[in-house]
C-alpha cells in the first residue's frame, strides 16, 4: 500500500485556490443534460466523482466537450436522454447515483446502476420505496434496499403526493426534486421525517432555479413542482470553489496561526459547508471573507472547546473533530450519525484513528466526544478507510509539531486529486 509522510509543521500560511464544489458540479452536470440548449460551465470539478457523472452521462447520449481546462459545454437533450438501454457505474459518488437514480426511473428505458463494493452497502431504500411508490419500477439485484439496481420503464402518478424519508441522507430529496420536472405535471413531495443535512438542498433548489424551475415549498416539509415545469440552460454557469474541500485549509489557519486564504468561494455561497467558519471562530480563531475568498487566523496557543450540532455541516464537521485535537479541553460533535453510512461508517473510522494520535475518544451512536492530549503522538500512521476526508482530515495533524504517516492517500482522488500538494503549500516548520 502507498503511504505519505507529512513531516512536523508549526505554522501555516498562504493562499489556496479551490476546486470546483462537487455539489455544484454533479447537479450542474445533470440539470444541463435534462435542459433545453446548451449550457457552459465553468470551473467543474476534476476529480472521480464528477467523472463518475460526467462519462454515465456520455453512456446515456449527451454530448460533452471540455472547451478548455475544466470548462464544459453540455448539449442539453431536452428533457430525454438519448440511449434507452444503458449499464452505469457510479464508483462511490452519491452525488451521481441518487439523482440519476430518479431521473433514469422517469426515463422509458432499461438501466443497471451500480458502483464500488461500498456504494453497494449505502442505503438507497428510502428513494426508491418513493419512486416505486409512485409507480416507478426500480429492482434489487443484490440486497433489499442497496445498489446495484435495475430500472425498468413505468410511469409516473404524480396525482398523489410522493412521499419520502429525509432522515438517512438529504440526497434522496434532492433525487426527487430534480427529477421530477421531467413529468411535466405538477408534482407534489413530501417529507415524512426529520430532514437531515438541510443546506443541500438550498443547493438543488438553487441550481434548479438558474435552470428555469421554480419549486413552491412549504419550509422542509413539502415541495411543488409547478406543472409544466422543463428545465432550459441559463448558457453559462460558473462553479463556486468547493466549501467541504476549504475547511481543511481554514482549519490549517486557525491551527498553524494563520493568515489563510481559500479563493473561490465567499460570503455569498449557496453552500451550507462556509457555515464551517462559525465553529472556527467559537473556537477562537478570527475570519474575514469577502465574496470570493475566506480568510482564518488565530493567535498561538490552544483553540477553544467545542460543543456543536453539526447536522448542518456533515462533510466539514469531520474537519472540527480534528480540530478538537487542538482545543484547551474536550469537545463534542453532536447530530452526526449520518456519518456512519458516507464512505466508511466515518463515527467509528474517526474515533479509532483519533486514539492513534493520543485523543481519548468516546464513540455515541450519532455524537463523538473528543478529549485531546497535551502532546500528540508522533509518527501515528492513519488508516484511511478509502475516504477521501478521513485522508484530508488527518494531514492537519502534522500542525501539531509531529509527523504522520497517511495510508493510501491517493483516496483523496473523490474529490480532491491534488489535495497533498496543496497543504503542502502552507505548511512550514
Ligand atoms: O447533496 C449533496 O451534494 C451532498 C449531501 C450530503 O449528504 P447527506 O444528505 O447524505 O448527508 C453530503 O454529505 C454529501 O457529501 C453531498
Ligand atoms: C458523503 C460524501 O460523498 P457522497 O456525495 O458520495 O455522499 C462526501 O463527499 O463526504
Amino acid at each position: 500500500m502507498e503511504t505519505l509522510t507529512l513531516a512536523a509543521a508549526q505554522h501555516a500560511h498562504g493562499t489556496v485556490k479551490l476546486p470546483g464544489s462537487k455539489s455544484i458540479s454533479n447537479r450542474t452536470l445533470l440539470l444541463a443534460a435534462l435542459a433545453q440548449g446548451e449550457t457552459d460551465i465553468h470551473e467543474l470539478l476534476a476529480s472521480d466523482d464528477t467523472l463518475r457523472m460526467l462519462e454515465a452521462l456520455r453512456v446515456l447520449g449527451i454530448t460533452l466537450e471540455e472547451t478548455s481546462s475544466n470548462q464544459w459545454k453540455v448539449h442539453g437533450a431536452n428533457g430525454q436522454f438519448p440511449v434507452r438501454e444503458a449499464d452505469l457505474f457510479l464508483g462511490n459518488a452519491g452525488t451521481a447515483f441518487r439523482p440519476l437514480t430518479a431521473a433514469l426511473a422517469l426515463s422509458q428505458g432499461h438501466y443497471q446502476l451500480s458502483g464500488i463494493a461500498r456504494m453497494h452497502e449505502r442505503p438507497i431504500g428510502d428513494l426508491v420505496d418513493a419512486l416505486n411508490a409512485a409507480g416507478a419500477a426500480i429492482e434489487y439485484l443484490q440486497n433489499p434496499g442497496f445498489p446495484p439496481l435495475q430500472i425498468h420503464p413505468a410511469q409516473l402518478d404524480t396525482g398523489q403526493p410522493i412521499r419520502v424519508r429525509g432522515d438517512v441522507s438529504s440526497q434522496f430529496l434532492t433525487a426527487l426534486l430534480m427529477a421530477l420536472p421531467l413529468t411535466g405535471r405538477e408534482a407534489r413531495i413530501e417529507v415524512i421525517s426529520e430532514l437531515i443535512s438541510k443546506p443541500y438542498i438550498e443547493i438543488t433548489l438553487n441550481l434548479m432555479a438558474r435552470f428555469g424551475v421554480k419549486v413552491q415549498r412549504e419550509e422542509w416539509n413539502a415541495f411543488t413542482i409547478p406543472a409544466h415545469s422543463a428545465y432550459q440552460s441559463p448558457g453559462q454557469i460558473h462553479v463556486e470553489g468547493d466549501a467541504s474541500s476549504a475547511s481543511y485549509f481554514l482549519a490549517a489557519g486557525a491551527i498553524g496561526q494563520g493568515p489563510v486564504r481559500v479563493e473561490g468561494v465567499g460570503r455569498d455561497s449557496i453552500q451550507g459547508d462556509v457555515r464551517f467558519v462559525e465553529a472556527l471562530e467559537l473556537m477562537g480563531a478570527t475570519v474575514t471573507t469577502s465574496d470570493n475568498w475566506i480568510e482564518v487566523s488565530a493567535q498561538a496557543g490552544r483553540l477553544k472547546a467545542l460543543d456543536m450540532d453539526c447536522n448542518h455541516i456533515p462533510d466539514a464537521a469531520m474537519t472540527l473533530a480534528i480540530l478538537a485535537l487542538f482545543a484547551d479541553g474536550p469537545s463534542t460533535l453532536r447530530n452526526i450519525a449520518s456519518w456512519r453510512v458516507k464512505e466508511t461508517d466515518r463515527l467509528s473510522a474517526m474515533a479509532t484513528e483519533l486514539r492513534k494520535v493520543g485523543a481519548i475518544v468516546e464513540e455515541g451512536s450519532d455524537y463523538l466526544h473528543i478529549s485531546p492530549t497535551a502532546q500528540l503522538i508522533p509518527n501515528a500512521c492513519i488508516d484511511t478507510y478509502d475516504d477521501h476526508r478521513m485522508a484530508m482530515c488527518f494531514s492537519l495533524v502534522a500542525l501539531g509539531g509531529v509527523p504522520v504517516i497517511i495510508n493510501d492517500p491517493n483516496c483523496v482522488a473523490k474529490t480532491f486529486p491534488d489535495y497533498f500538494t496543496r497543504i503542502g503549500t502552507l505548511l512550514h516548520a
